[in-house]
């Protein structure tokens, strides 16, 4: 077994949080022992790190002539320093350095951008920096948002090629029903598992959370196909990323790497959120494309274009139902798309290096 690994660690709000709102210090303390022991223990470990609107949140009040999204804007500048205090008392005390590295969906949205954030975080861990990662709350609103940090850490742990993603809740992991209810069991091998994940899994979320578990769970199912192992577990239990680690707690993912994904098509994977266009394929190219063949997309399957992409976007690929099939990175705009669609012998609008199906 490979001795030192890449552990990405997800801590939700309300590992972090006090029932007050205020940033619960034991909480953050032992989360630090827990990464300074895994760094003794020569892995690498990146945190993403939720609890910025909620540290705000305890500090200051805000005008209720504020709008909800300036306040947001107002609790995340306050509550993120505050927070990033006590990571840093915490890991002084060990004699570790962490780092802070804030990102908006923008940091993911063309290869370029990719390649940098990927460059940074190496970089970081490079100096034996444990590199803390949240979103950028005060630059991101509305539609420039990500869903939550459980989609943050998926890119992430996709990105730096991590061994483990481990995402920590206020549960202990994915029950078969509402954790509140009697009967609910929890899920130790989703693998193993035929589950009915509409019906397990309510949209509520815990007090200070934002995704809540549907969004962990298909985080985890997407990141475990990319080659990453995932756990669900519950951050208030001492010492549990040994025990998620050793298999001993939590909800387990296994990753099955798929050998046809490159760190291209991996990164096309990820930014299916990022799409800028739409093409609709006929039954032809549908077949072509999922006939487990290195088929590219061709015009000729092209029934219908929607979207001003450019040049090197990622576009989505969808049936004439709208069902969305896979992603790919364009090779030329829409403008020319829309010209060469339904010709024979054109050239590829998504070559199959720069294609995935779903
Ligand atoms: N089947 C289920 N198994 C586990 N948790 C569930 C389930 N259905 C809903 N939940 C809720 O999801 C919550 C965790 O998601 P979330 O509020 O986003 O937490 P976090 O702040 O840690 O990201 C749990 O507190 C739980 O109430
Ligand atoms: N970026 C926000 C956290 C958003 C979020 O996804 O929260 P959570 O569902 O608790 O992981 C903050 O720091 O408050």
């Amino acid at each position: 077994m490979k001795t030192s690994k890449k552990i990405l660690i997800k801590i939700g709000s309300n590992v972090l949080t006090l029932p007050s709102g205020a940033p619960n210090e034991e909480r953050i303390k032992h989360i630090v022992e827990q990464v300074a022991f895994l760094k003794k223990e020569g892995h690498q470990v990146v945190l993403v790190s939720s609890g910025a609107v909620a540290a705000g949140r305890s500090k200051i009040e805000v005008p209720s002539s504020l709008d909800a999204i300036s306040k947001r804007q107002v609790l995340a500048s306050v509550g993120q320093i505050a927070l990033m205090n006590l990571y840093n008392q915490y890991f002084t005390n060990h004699q570790l350095i962490c780092s802070q590295v804030l990102i908006t969906k923008e940091s993911f949205s063309t290869r370029e951008h990719y390649l940098n954030m990927t460059n940074c975080v190496e970089a970081l861990l490079k100096c034996d920096i444990t590199p803390i990662i949240n979103e950028n709350d005060v630059v991101s609103v509305t539609e420039l948002m990500f869903t939550d940090n459980d989609e943050i850490s998926g890119l992430v742990a996709s990105m730096i090629q991590a061994d483990e993603l481990l995402i920590l809740s206020n549960v202990d992991g994915i029950f078969t029903d509402h954790p509140s209810k009697p009967d609910a069991l929890l899920i130790r091998d989703f693998d193993n598992e035929e589950i009915d994940l509409d019906n397990a899994i309510s949209e509520e979320k815990s007090e200070f959370g934002r995704g809540g578990m549907l969004t962990k769970v298909n985080t985890a199912i997407k990141i475990a196909a990319l080659g990453v192992n995932v756990s669900i577990g519950n951050g208030t239990t001492p010492n549990i990323t040994a025990q998620l680690l050793k298999r001993e707690a939590g909800t387990f993912f296994k990753a099955h790497f798929d050998k046809n994904k490159t760190a291209v098509k991996k990164w096309i994977t990820n930014s299916g959120t990022f799409s800028k266009g739409k093409i609709f394929i006929n039954k032809g190219a549908y077949n072509a494309l999922l006939n487990n063949q290195a088929n590219s997309l061709l015009p000729v399957g092209i029934e219908k274009i929607e979207g001003a992409f450019k040049k090197g976007d990622i576009v989505t690929i969808l049936d004439l139902e709208g069902n969305e099939i896979g992603y790919g990175k364009a090779s030329y705009g829409a403008e020319k798309a829309l010209v060469l669609q339904k010709q024979h012998n054109q050239p590829a609008l998504v070559h199959y290096n720069y294609l995935t199906i779903k």
